[in-house]
């Protein structure tokens, strides 16, 4: 081993790490956090090896790994500062390298961003100081504060009995409510946030006013919950800490009305009706079909994405080989998804002849709402027999590569929620069965009967 290796100059690298590892650097960053809890949480016991192997294969003392969120921008760089050795379990040694988190610029996409607070500035709160006179690690609470950390819907009863404990012990109430990545509670974070702070600010005879504030936990696996909620929110100035358990019973108003508007009915949540088919088995007239009488006859708002449609804007330039298709796929998927977040009604009509992407398309669909697929079904026969544009002529005599059905693969549907085969029945018959689908799944509402 040659003796006084000269050091060599520190590297940087860019990682665009999972979702919570973001929340775990802000916790950290924000002093909510001890490094090393956040290390833990980050990578586990085993030290940096929850880095991608082409970084830490190359990582050394002095190099930083920047953290980068969904859109490139550096949200916090994690220095390398001691590359330690410890021992392994079975004698042999392991390396640890130590890691410290620095800021370099704040998040600027995590939920309910603009009610987020430090934990100092809860502490000053609190306290009834203000931060920036007092500097931010001295902005402490004597005084005994009871939070309340909501991770779930509370009813009515709940609230009423953690104000009752407050009072009687003679605690301030700081209510906080956690949001993050792997969370399954029933609503999104902004509602979780809104039940919680109006909860604090009802009036509460006797009491001193309560203080609210969202914090961004990502689900752990690495440590227990509730020891990593308590480090939190006594990071936040609490003396006593709660993490109340779902109850039976009456939902508290708040808690209510932001269950009601995250799961509403049917016909008031986003839905994209997938057509996938061969070319020429009717999915686009089908699909124009069934548009114009949600128009006509419902209070739906119809977006239709037809493959033709999409082929000549938003995937412009794209050929027919795998890659493409795929490409071409996750794109309208993408757009079906904007749309069914926004509670309305895609409808696409691509041949997406791949299954993998067809599953991939859905899985993002229903992390916002709901995903019909229906598959047209129409056989290569009849659809080469129509051959309206002559396509399957051309294919036929080699004049059109990779064409599906001819030269290129269709991957039939395992498990759609319809299959419809237009040979020899008229078009609006099979309209008829999609509508009659919506009905039944209640995603259609008469004009006259909505509110
Ligand atoms: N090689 C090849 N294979 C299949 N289809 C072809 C091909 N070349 C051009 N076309 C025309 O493009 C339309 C299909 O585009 P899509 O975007 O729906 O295809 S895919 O989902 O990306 O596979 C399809 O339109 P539809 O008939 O409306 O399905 C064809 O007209
Ligand atoms: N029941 C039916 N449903 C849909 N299309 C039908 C039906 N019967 C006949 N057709 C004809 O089949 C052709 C389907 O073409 P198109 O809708 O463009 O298919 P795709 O979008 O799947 O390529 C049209 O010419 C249409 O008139």
């Amino acid at each position: 081993m040659p003796e006084n290796p000269s050091p060599s100059p520190s590297t940087e690298f860019s990682w665009h790490p999972p979702q919570q590892v973001l929340e775990i650097a802000e916790l950290v960053l924000s002093g909510a956090l001890p490094v090393a809890a956040g290390l833990e949480q980050t990578f586990g016991p085993q030290g940096a090896s929850g880095l991608p192997p082409e970084i830490s294969g190359r990582l050394a003392a002095g190099d930083t790994v920047v953290l980068e969120d969904a859109e490139g921008t550096p949200v916090a760089g994690m220095s390398l500062a001691v590359a330690g050795v410890a021992s392994g379990e079975q004698g042999g040694t392991a390396s640890l390298p130590m890691l410290t988190f620095t800021p370099r610029r704040p998040f600027t996409h995590a939920p309910v961003r603009a009610a987020r607070r430090t934990p100092a500035q809860v502490r000053a709160d609190l306290a009834g100081t203000d931060p920036a006179a007092t500097g931010p690690d001295d902005a402490g609470s004597a005084s005994p504060v009871l939070a309340v950390v909501v991770t779930t819907l509370l009813t009515a009863a709940q609230v009423e009995q953690l104000r009752a404990q407050a009072l009687n012990t003679s605690h301030r109430l700081l209510w906080i409510a956690v949001a993050g990545t792997g969370r399954t509670l029933p609503l999104p974070a902004d509602g979780l946030w809104r039940a919680v702070r109006d909860v604090a600010a009802e009036p509460d005879p006797g009491a001193p006013a309560a203080v609210a504030v969202p914090v961004v936990v990502p689900r752990s696996v690495a440590v227990d919950d509730v020891a990593l909620l308590t480090a939190v929110a006594r990071a936040h100035g609490a003396t006593e800490v709660l993490v109340p358990g779902p109850a039976e019973g009456e939902l508290h108003p708040a808690f209510a009305r932001e269950h009601a508007r995250a799961v509403p009915p049917p016909h008031r949540r986003g839905l994209t009706l997938f057509f996938t088919g061969l070319s020429g088995s009717g999915k686009s007239t089908v699909a124009k079909a069934l548009a114009e009488r949600l128009l006509d006859h419902t209070t739906r708002t119809v977006s239709l994405l037809d493959g033709d449609e999409v082929r000549r804007m938003l995937s412009a330039g794209l050929t027919f080989s795998r890659a493409d298709r795929d490409l071409n796929i996750r794109r309208i998927g993408f757009v079906a998804a904007e749309v069914t977040r926004h509670g309305g009604l895609a409808i696409c009509a691509p041949i997406a002849p791949f299954e993998s992407v067809r599953a991939e398309v859905r899985a993002g669909v229903e992390q916002v709402g709901d995903f019909v697929l229906v598959h047209i079904s129409t056989p290569l026969e009849e659809c080469e027999r129509r051959d309206r544009k002559g396509l399957y002529a051309k294919a036929r005599r080699g004049e059109i590569p990779d064409f599906t059905g001819i030269s290129s693969p269709y991957e039939t549907p395992a498990g759609p929620e319809l299959r419809i085969d237009t040979t020899g029945i008229p078009i609006e018959a099979a309209v008829d069965q999609v509508w009659a689908l919506l009905t039944e799944r209640g995603y259609l509402v008469a004009p006259e009967k909505t509110e």
